[in-house]
């Protein structure tokens, strides 16, 4: 029986600019340097770092309108779509280590003109889907999924150094788990656009295993794509995962966190992976930094097939007396 290695491309973000709080680009060397390279290869994994990108330093960003950090923005997500887009051209799964949600731009932008049309399974407390104009803070980190739905592109305002952005996902391939604080603007986006919605309450409701099943299903009902995970970890309850920029209570445990990843491995389908908004200075101690980043290296595992049940290598045998 053949052990059908996962290939996996690893590509470093470290950058904080769609969000206010420092300490957001530390994410890629610190899960790293906990040991995911390692473990992936030690369950089997094909691994390749391509490093971290380095985003070069906009001077004079002002806010256009209430946007702030645009150009910013703007260009690293440019720089991160190439760098997405040469990972799945050399045949990896990509994983995408951040720095912040607002990364994800660029992230599926890329995924998407390398495989065509794709799901997007969005693991979040927040919808991340403000437009320029809804969004209450200005932070891009918040506004990251209007840019990339076709519904929304006449709502989306011309800004410097996004011209590059293409649409490039309809609402009826996008999937939320965790849901727990939604602005009202985004909620009438997700509701006007009939988007479905796995909140922290159906999560209740049904059980993971459900709403995964119904995920997948609702997902694959015409056509199955390849799949575009984008896990922030502050979906994650902060009890278990405090050391990010908008914790909030009642969110998922880490076995329904882990779960999630088990399943959309088991599909098959898993073409890219987003790992954001690990950020250690957001933790009261240094445990708590740990704990956010050993859960995210967990999370990561569990999408390239760890089972809780134990792995072995390939090729491993008794030895013999
Ligand atoms: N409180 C939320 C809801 N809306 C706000 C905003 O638009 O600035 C915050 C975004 C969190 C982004 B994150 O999910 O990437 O962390
Ligand atoms: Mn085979
Ligand atoms: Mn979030
Ligand atoms: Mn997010």
């Amino acid at each position: 029986h053949h052990h059908h290695h996962q290939s996996v491309g690893i590509i470093g973000a470290p950058f904080s600019k769609g969000q206010p709080r420092g300490g957001v680009e530390r994410g890629p060397d610190l899960i790293r340097s906990a040991g995911l390279l390692q473990r992936l290869e030690e369950q089997g994994c094909a691994v390749k770092d391509y490093g971290n990108l380095t985003f070069e330093e906009v001077v004079d960003d002002e806010p256009v309108g209430r946007v702030k950090r645009a150009r910013a923005v703007g260009s690293a997500n440019q720089r991160l779509s190439e760098a997405v887009r040469a990972v799945k051209k050399d045949g990896h799964t990509s994983v995408m280590l951040g720095g912040d949600h607002s990364l994800a731009i660029g992230s599926i932008h890329g995924h998407s003109a390398a495989v065509g049309e794709l799901s997007v399974v969005w693991v979040d407390a927040h919808a991340d889907i403000n437009t320029p104009l809804t969004s209450t803070t200005g932070n891009i980190h918040g506004q990251p999924m209007s840019y990339l739905l076709h519904e929304l592109h006449s709502k989306i305002p011309v800004l410097p150094n996004f011209s590059w952005v293409k649409p490039c996902v309809s609402a009826k391939d996008l999937v939320y788990i965790g849901l727990r604080d939604v602005d009202p603007g985004e909620h009438y986006i997700l509701k006007l656009l009939g988007v479905k919605v796995f909140s922290m309450r159906e999560v209740d409701q049904l059980g993971v295993s459900k709403v995964m099943e119904q995920t997948c299903d609702y997902l694959s009902a015409k056509v199955k794509k390849p799949i575009h995970l984008s896990y922030d970890i502050d979906a994650i309850d902060p009890s278990i995962t405090p050391a990010t920029g908008t914790p909030v209570v009642g969110g998922l445990t880490y076995r329904e966190g882990v779960y999630i990843t088990e399943h959309l491995c088991q599909t098959g389908l898993l073409s890219g992976v987003d790992l954001v908004e690990v950020n250690p200075l957001r933790g009261q101690t240094e445990a708590e930094a740990q704990s956010t980043v050993s859960t995210a290296v967990d999370l990561l595992l569990g999408c390239f097939g760890r089972l809780r049940e134990g792995n072995h290598p390939p090729a491993y045998a008794l030895p013999e007396p």
